[in-house]
């Protein structure tokens, strides 16, 4: 074993050969990692007494008997329930969750916004977090919310967790660290990281201003896409996700910690810092993924393919093939179909659409669509390429090309999106934007013959 290293004040494990420094590479492994020598007992999970005086502890994500089973036991400086005083209901007025219809908005519609600007406001993590869409209902767990936050200063002696759901964090910009119970992960745009249900916390900036999405699922978790026809390799591969190594830190200093719980929020004191786990082994952990090793599959000869030939991770929802929400991405690629129309198609979907803007342009939006912007299509709501990408990719020479610049997602439901009062009253929604396929013109005029 070698010797641990110290890192961002907490102590870190030792960082396994041929990995970047601080992960553990693998999708849903069973790891498992200790920042001190002997910290994690072997061949058993509760010895009568652990070393260095640590406390056994299971965090199960799945029911006892799913198939599989996902739980991660830690062992830590003090038991979790240690950290527990009475809970306090606190107020997060932007953070909402579904069921959350407001009778004074209107859901139905083509909705696109530009990026949501940052203000002279500092907030974090939590206070900087602002709901657009939900969707499902927290209480059942099923569906969605989405949200963007807007970050500016790092949580101090301040801690999260939600028991609603996992979050997939998509960052436009800035810098973060999850600084969590299982390790530390850093994240900056062109990457994304799931942060599991039940997971403690803190979130520092390391570079701001931060911007980017959040996808909260209230449901089952993400997991690899069954890859079908197209075997074994492509898309997501599982080596590329990384789990953090354990670290932890020995703070008694006066802490709270915040939970979101059926959609509230609550706050307690608590004496030290509860990111206590000196060593851990599951397969229940946090995890990024770098988007730039997202391997994309398409159309070789003809046609454009659904767009679920793009999902990086899907979440089911008990219902084979119809996800509680699909992770969409749309990244560089070569176009090379022969006599196609190569953008998407003009369509209506059941599921419901929201995407969101990394950088670049977006192909069948080349205008309006910007990074840090989102947009959404709601269930059955027909959309497509604007008047503009229209005509290009009707009239376009069909060499091969490469999109480049290009990197947007979608969160893909099958439940409706309901508006939050922020995102139909206060981000900057786009009033015109249904103008951009006002201009389609009609082109039949009874005779054959391509026009
Ligand atoms: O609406 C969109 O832009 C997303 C999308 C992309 C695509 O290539 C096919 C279908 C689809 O919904
Ligand atoms: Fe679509």
């Amino acid at each position: 074993m070698n010797q641990q290293t110290k890192s961002h004040g907490l102590v870190q494990a030792p960082t396994p050969v041929g990995t970047t420094p601080g992960y553990m590479p693998g999708f849903a492994n069973d790891f498992e990692t200790e920042a001190l020598p002997g910290a994690l007992p072997q061949g058993m999970n509760s010895p009568q007494k652990c070393n260095y005086g640590l406390y056994g502890e299971q965090l199960s994500g799945t029911a006892f008997t799913a198939n599989p089973p996902e739980r991660t036991w830690t062992y830590r400086i003090r038991p979790s329930v240690k950290h527990s005083h009475r809970y306090q209901k606190i107020d997060l007025p932007y953070w909402k969750s579904a069921p959350h219809v407001d009778p004074d908005v209107i859901s139905l519609g083509q909705y696109r916004w530009d990026p949501v600007p940052h203000t002279d406001e500092g907030l974090n993590w939590l206070t900087g977090m602002r709901t657009m869409t939900t969707a499902g209902d927290v209480n059942t767990q099923v569906g969605m919310a989405s949200h963007i936050y807007l970050v500016t200063e790092s949580m101090k002696d301040e801690y999260f967790f939600s028991a609603d759901s996992e979050l997939l964090v998509v960052p436009q910009e800035g810098r973060l660290r999850f600084a969590t119970e299982l390790g530390i992960i850093d994240l900056e745009p062109k990457e994304i990281a799931i942060i599991p249900r039940g997971l403690v916390y803190r979130v520092e900036v390391l570079e701001g201003p931060c911007r980017g999405f959040v996808c909260e699922n209230y449901g089952q978790k993400f997991e690899l896409p069954g890859r079908g026809p197209i075997g074994a390799n492509c898309l997501a591969n599982p080596r590329d996700f990384k789990a953090p190594v354990a670290a932890y830190e020995d703070r008694e200093v006066p802490s709270t910690l915040t939970v979101k719980w059926c959609g509230q929020f609550h706050r307690t004191d608590i004496p030290q810092s509860p990111l206590d786990v000196v060593a851990w082994h599951g397969n229940y952990a946090p995890y990024k993924y770098d988007l730039r090793n997202y391997c994309p599959v398409g159309a070789i000869l003809f046609d454009h393919p659904d767009p679920s030939i793009f999902t990086v991770l899907t979440a089911p929802s008990g219902v084979p093939g119809t996800a509680n929400i699909d992770f969409v991405l749309f990244r560089e690629r070569w176009m090379v179909a022969e006599d196609t129309f190569r953008p998407p198609w003009y369509h209506k979907n059941i599921m419901s659409e929201l995407m969101g803007n990394i950088y670049g342009q977006y192909d069948a939006k080349p205008q309006g669509f910007v990074p840090g912007g989102m947009s959404l299509h709601n269930m059955m709501l027909p959309h497509g390429p604007d008047k503009n990408a229209f005509e290009g990719a009707s009239n376009a020479d069909l060499k091969a090309e490469k999109l480049e610049n290009t990197m947007s997602f979608m969160f893909e439901t099958r439940f409706p999106q309901h508006l939050t009062a922020f995102a139909a009253n206060e981000a900057p929604l786009q009033d015109d934007y249904i103008d951009c396929w006002t201009d389609l013109e009609k082109k039949f005029d009874g005779t054959p013959g391509k026009k």
